[in-house]
């Protein structure tokens, strides 16, 4: 790894795994500080609510593991984090940013289909939530069929796909790691308000109708903000609703 690596974080390279999630969740206790572990190929990739996660050769796979968190209730907002630093590296790598956009909660746009997405993870010891797992996938060379979504997502589109450019998984690294360690220090600095502005800034659909599907629900309504805990606002006609976990549909 060349480049400007952020001080204090730490980066474990593996060849197959089952799931670089597993890998952060095993290796965990051992290590002193956050830490980047890449792999070149997943067996089990997983996405978020049970699905699988398809990781063809070439694509970015990654776990950032914070292994101990000062704030364990600020947890859920490393999908903030993670989705600006994300959305910050394909700009750097582009010098495109008006073809990418953030979808609550932590998918990456890229000309309205889906290019990247995160999975939060919690470590607990004893049952308390003591470090956060943040699994990262970034279709760069190639994007699932459209089979593989479920009906009503956004087709998944790759970098490679729609700009033509092609971007190794080190490369992307390099430019993600560095973009992640900028946010969490902003996120420690000045609080999630700061991120909550640019996340804002760089939304996909706002003001316009959108669905939210819970397990038992389903609500639409205008998309108007994300509040100052990350939950969705939507404009109802029974009211305002703001929703704290869901899949969110255009
Ligand atoms: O459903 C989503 O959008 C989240 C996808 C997260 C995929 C990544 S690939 C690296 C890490 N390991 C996994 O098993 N999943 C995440």
């Amino acid at each position: 790894m060349s480049g400007t690596w952020p001080p204090g974080y730490g980066y474990l390279p593996l060849g197959e795994v089952t799931s670089t999630l597993d890998e952060g969740r095993a290796r965990a206790g051992a290590m002193t500080g956050p830490t980047w572990i890449t792999a070149t190929h997943q067996t089990q990739a997983r996405g978020r609510r049970g699905r699988a996660w398809a990781h063809p050769a070439g694509n970015f796979a990654a776990t950032l593991v914070l292994p101990r968190l000062d704030d364990p209730d600020s947890a859920a907002l490393r999908s903030f984090v993670a989705a600006l630093a994300l959305d910050e590296a394909f700009t750097m790598l582009t010098g495109r940013a008006d073809a990418f956009a953030l979808k609550w909660p932590n998918d990456v746009l890229l000309n309205g289909g889906k290019v990247a997405g995160i999975l939060l993870e919690s470590l607990t010891t004893r049952g308390r939530l003591t470090g956060l797992s943040i699994g990262i996938g970034v279709n760069l060379a190639h994007a699932p069929g459209g089979d593989a979504v479920e009906p009503g997502a956004l087709p998944p589109v790759s970098l490679m796909g729609e700009t033509g450019l092609a971007v190794s998984p080190e490369d992307f690294l390099e430019a993600l790691a560095p973009a992640y360690a900028r946010w969490e220090g902003q996120l420690a600095t000045y609080g999630f308000e700061s991120l909550r502005t640019a996340w804002l800034a760089r939304a996909a659909r706002l003001g316009d109708q959108v669905t939210a599907r819970l397990p038992n629900e389903e609500i639409t309504g205008t998309f108007r903000t994300v509040d100052a805990t990350g939950q969705l606002v939507l404009s109802t006609p029974k009211g305002e609703r703001c929703i704290a976990a869901g899949d969110v549909f255009f």
